[in-house]
């Protein structure tokens, strides 16, 4: 290894340990053992090493008064997403680095090969093609001698006409009685889409018709939502690619029961009493219409939708019944344009691999481990936990395609919160805290609804001016001299100091309207690509999800009792089982 891999091996030592006041990064705190093979051994990343190694040594400051145009340049405009990239620890020259990796890496061969449909889901056998659910009836997509485009808008179609029937009043409950509550069964991908789309787009409801979500198989959860509504109004969908996941099926059988003891007089209209209140949306038809679903009432995907990436296809059916079909046609427009975007523009204006690359960036040669999102607008609350299905289940890998061990670090951690409900909670650790968090700060011009104070400010303003200057105080902070200038007290000025030099992205649009809300969700899912192809992982498996499902389904009856298979357990829980059964009255 040349000297120059060592500086690029992300478990080499650096001098330069993280200060408060400069923050130097710290060596990145991954394990994976020295980087032989794969990316880090290209002559790309070499060169993106030792641009890293003099950024680790220059600030924001600095970058800002080096070049007066910084700004101009490093901005990026996909569909109505302005992004400025600027308050990031990079140059010009950095971008094009990280490009070359991008594409040394194979970003642009897989990405084709994403869209064209080949079974790049390698682990499932299965092809990955989200992007055609947005696909315009115009364009066509053959895959295996199937017609993708007619397929999807066959069930596009289906969900509006269904959705027009439900919206007008056509289609009514068992007791003639208008449907205006929709109640989505679901969980993972199959909830977390269609709950953050619905509560971001809530002002576009405009039929009268009022969404919840329930997704935890803690009975809380049904029973919370149940409690003030009317089944005679009352539809569920029972969200489930698979429709064999425990916790959806436990609420769906639970919901169903509601309705039938309510509103079926007789056993002889059961089945008609279902059929007013429950459809389906999942890739299993069989084990749909053994639950008791019609047929007709069933809204079918595909298997090469992931259940993450699935908010639009008829996993949306609550989206559009809440917003009508005409608007959730814009908001797959708006990832539409993303992939579009994706696709063709040049890599150094590619919105999904500039900002999938700053990931990898700070990820290896600036010790980041986690990603905040912070939307300003109380409409995205969910947007957050929504990304962190997105891109942790995708990208929390540790071996790679070919099933050896990773050697770089993968999987941003995503979290975040509304601003400026963060500023009152964690931005302390951002603005003064040893670790560096790369934040995405997510904010519109326009507010879906505004209120002025007493004062005549609007309230929207003081929103957006938080939001400008959080960006402004991260990236410049302010020094010990500035701070001695106000006439501080000796004593408190290392205590003021704000050291500023932290990266953050804005990325502003016009307003949260269907469709920016769509380009904001594939230039998410697509840096997620980005990130995994770099990284050589599958981004579309999950295997690390079961077994603690099954292991759940095992330990069941410990919990009832802790008679046989009690010794096949660990001592930690079956302390614990032992004491949850006694809690629980039981021996
Ligand atoms: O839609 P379903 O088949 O019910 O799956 C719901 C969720 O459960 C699983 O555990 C997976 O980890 C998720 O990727 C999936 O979205």
């Amino acid at each position: 290894m040349n000297s120059d891999a060592v500086k690029s091996n992300p478990t080499t030592p650096d001098p330069g340990t993280l200060k408060p006041g400069t923050l130097k990064p710290e060596t990145p705190r991954n394990s994976h053992g020295p980087a032989a093979t794969g990316i880090t051994s290209t002559p790309e990343w070499r060169a993106l090493s030792d641009d890293a190694t003099s950024l680790r040594n220059t600030s924001l400051r600095k970058l800002f008064s080096d070049d007066p145009h910084r700004t101009g340049t490093l901005t990026l405009d996909v569909g109505d997403l302005h992004i400025d990239v600027s308050k990031n620890i990079v140059t010009a020259s950095t971008i094009r680095k990280l490009c070359d990796v991008a594409q040394a890496a194979g970003v642009l061969e897989r990405r084709d090969a994403m869209f064209r449909g080949d079974r790049i889901n390698t682990t499932e056998d299965r092809s990955v093609l989200h992007t055609a659910l947005r696909l315009p009836r115009s364009e066509t997509l053959i895959v295996d001698g199937v017609d993708i485009t007619e397929e999807v808008h066959a069930v596009l179609d289906r969900m509006a006409d269904f959705a027009d029937k439900v919206r007008s009043g056509q289609f009514r409950g068992a007791t003639g009685e208008r449907i205006t509550t929709v109640v989505n069964i679901g969980i993972g991908g199959s909830d977390l889409g269609p709950a953050m789309v619905s509560q971001a787009l809530r002002h576009y409801s405009d039929a009268g018709i009022d969404s919840h979500f329930v997704s935890n198989i803690d009975p809380a959860d049904l029973v919370s939502t149940l409690a003030n509504l009317d089944p005679a109004r009352t539809l569920f969908i029972i969200a489930s690619k698979t429709f064999g996941t425990l916790e959806t099926l436990s609420n769906a059988e639970v919901a169903r029961q509601w309705v039938i003891d309510t509103l079926a007089t007789d056993p002889e209209t059961q089945k008609s009493v279902v059929a007013h209140h429950f459809v389906a949306v999942s890739t299993n038809i069989e084990r749909v219409t053994d639950f008791g679903i019609d047929e007709a009432n069933i809204f079918g995907f595909w298997d090469w939708v992931g259940g993450r990436y699935s908010v639009g296809s008829a996993i949306g059916l609550s989206v559009m019944l809440q917003i009508g079909p005409v608007h959730f046609r814009e908001f797959l427009h708006g990832m539409h344009q993303v992939d579009h975007h994706f696709r063709t523009a040049p890599l150094e204006a590619n919105a999904p691999i500039v900002l999938g690359m700053l990931g990898v960036l700070y990820t290896h040669f600036f010790g980041a481990e986690t990603r905040a999102v912070l939307p300003y607008s109380n409409d995205l609350a969910r947007f957050p936990a929504y990304l962190q299905q997105l891109t942790m289940e995708s990208n929390g890998k540790s071996v790679t395609l070919d099933g050896s061990a990773v050697q770089t670090g993968t999987g941003e951690i995503y979290w975040g919160e509304p601003g400026t409900n963060g500023q009152h909670a964690f931005f302390q650790l951002l603005h003064q805290g040893t670790r560096l968090v790369p934040c995405d700060f997510i904010g519109f011009a326009k507010p879906t609804a505004d209120l002025h104070n007493d004062a005549g400010a609007s309230m929207h303003d003081l929103l957006m001016s938080n939001f400008f200057a959080q960006t402004h105080v991260l990236a410049f902070g302010k020094n010990a001299e500035e701070i001695r200038a106000e006439d501080t007290p000796e004593s408190l000025v290392p205590h003021k100091v704000m050291p500023g030099n932290r990266p953050s992205t804005t990325i502003l649009a016009p307003a949260l309207t269907p469709q920016v809300l769509g380009q904001l969700i594939a230039l998410y899912e697509h840096q997620v690509f980005v990130q995994g192809t770099v990284w050589s992982i599958n981004p579309f498996d999950q295997w690390g999800v079961e077994l603690g499902k099954t292991q759940a389904q095992a330990l069941l009856p410990l919990l009832t009792s802790g008679a046989p298979g009690a010794s096949t357990v660990d001592g930690s829980t079956s302390d614990l089982l032992a004491r949850y059964r006694k809690w629980r009255g039981r021996s």
